[in-house]
């Protein structure tokens, strides 16, 4: 099988490293087993480029993001209309999707375990027209989300950027009021946090989220029960301790399909890690099993 890997320049491990280095080492573990790749560099808005057209290549079987989530999320739209396979050699920052599939977070290692692995066939969350493996989410995480990049884009720490996030979250406080609908029926809800993941979530590690499976072809759904700012901190401490299932500073739902009407026209929204304004009324689903992709045997 040929596989493509087109690796994000931007991504946080690619920028801690020299992006040749990581090439040539990459091409030295798949030529000594036998594997054919290309290896592609790309960043920002070629990345797109690039992944489209090796998904128009009919030699390629399978499309190897080497990024983070955001890389992978992106890549979603283009492979699921292609047909091929998606694998991710995890060089982001937090590769929740990496981690939820065991792939290793070691370079060398991961390149191995790519060459070995097996086609599964995963769920994607949509909203409107865009993609998610992993969750979206409203209200107070975009703008945690939007003020640590800034700071993490200038190369500061993990620290810095976990306090820059808190202190935008605190200058911007904002409740989200939306209604939602679903199979179950109507509510209105008034919160700080509503987020929306690819199947359910477990208790994870500090500062991780796991699916409890990535084929259960259902939507999690979690509203803070507060509005207020010292709820939203307790909901705040208990994710970061990975506790999402018996986190209990939510509300917990699992559906197919959600409608979610925000008062704010076009509010700001986390798509796995990518911040973005976009025009509501949101409508969520899933595609059971219309991902194939690699994992480790
Ligand atoms: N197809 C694409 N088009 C435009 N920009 C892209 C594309 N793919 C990735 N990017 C950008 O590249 C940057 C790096 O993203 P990525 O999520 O891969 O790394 P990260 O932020 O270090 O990782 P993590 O999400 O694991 O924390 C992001 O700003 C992302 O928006």
């Amino acid at each position: 099988m040929r596989i493509a890997a087109i690796i994000n320049a931007r991504a946080g491990t690619v920028l801690r490293m020299s992006p040749s280095a990581m090439t040539e080492r990459l091409s030295a573990v798949w030529g000594s087993l036998g594997q054919d790749a290309a290896i592609i560099l790309a960043e920002g808005k070629d990345m797109g480029r690039m992944v489209r057209k090796a998904c128009r290549d009919p030699d390629i079987r399978a499309i190897i993001i080497g990024g983070g989530d955001g890389s992978l999320s992106r890549a979603l739209e283009h492979v699921l209309a292609s047909g091929k396979t998606l694998g991710v050699l995890p060089l982001g920052t937090m590769n929740y999707m990496a981690r939820q599939i065991g792939m290793p977070l070691d370079l060398a290692q991961a390149a191995v375990t790519l060459a070995g692995a097996v086609q599964t066939p995963m769920d994607v969350g949509r909203v409107n027209d865009r993609y998610f493996l992993i969750r979206a989410c409203f209200g107070a995480f975009p703008e945690f989300i939007q003020s640590r990049d800034r700071v993490r884009r200038k190369e500061g720490s993990f620290l810095e950027g976990a306090l820059a996030g808190l202190s935008g979250v605190a200058r911007r406080y904002r409740i989200v009021e939306a209604e939602l609908s679903s199979p179950g029926g109507r509510a209105r809800i008034a919160t700080s946090f509503l987020m929306i993941s690819n199947n359910l979530c477990r208790d994870s590690d500090p500062f991780l989220l796991e699916r409890e499976r990535m084929d259960g072809g259902t939507l999690g759904v979690y509203v803070g029960r507060s509005t207020g700012p010292v709820g939203l901190m307790e909901l705040g401490l208990q994710a970061a301790m990975g506790r999402w299932a018996s986190n209990e500073a939510l509300f917990q739902g699992e559906m197919h399909w959600l409608e979610v009407q925000t008062e704010q026209r076009k509010p700001l929204i986390s798509i796995d890690g990518e911040v973005e304004k976009m025009e509501g009324p949101f409508r969520f689903d899933i595609l059971p099993g219309a991902l194939s992709m690699l994992v480790p045997k």
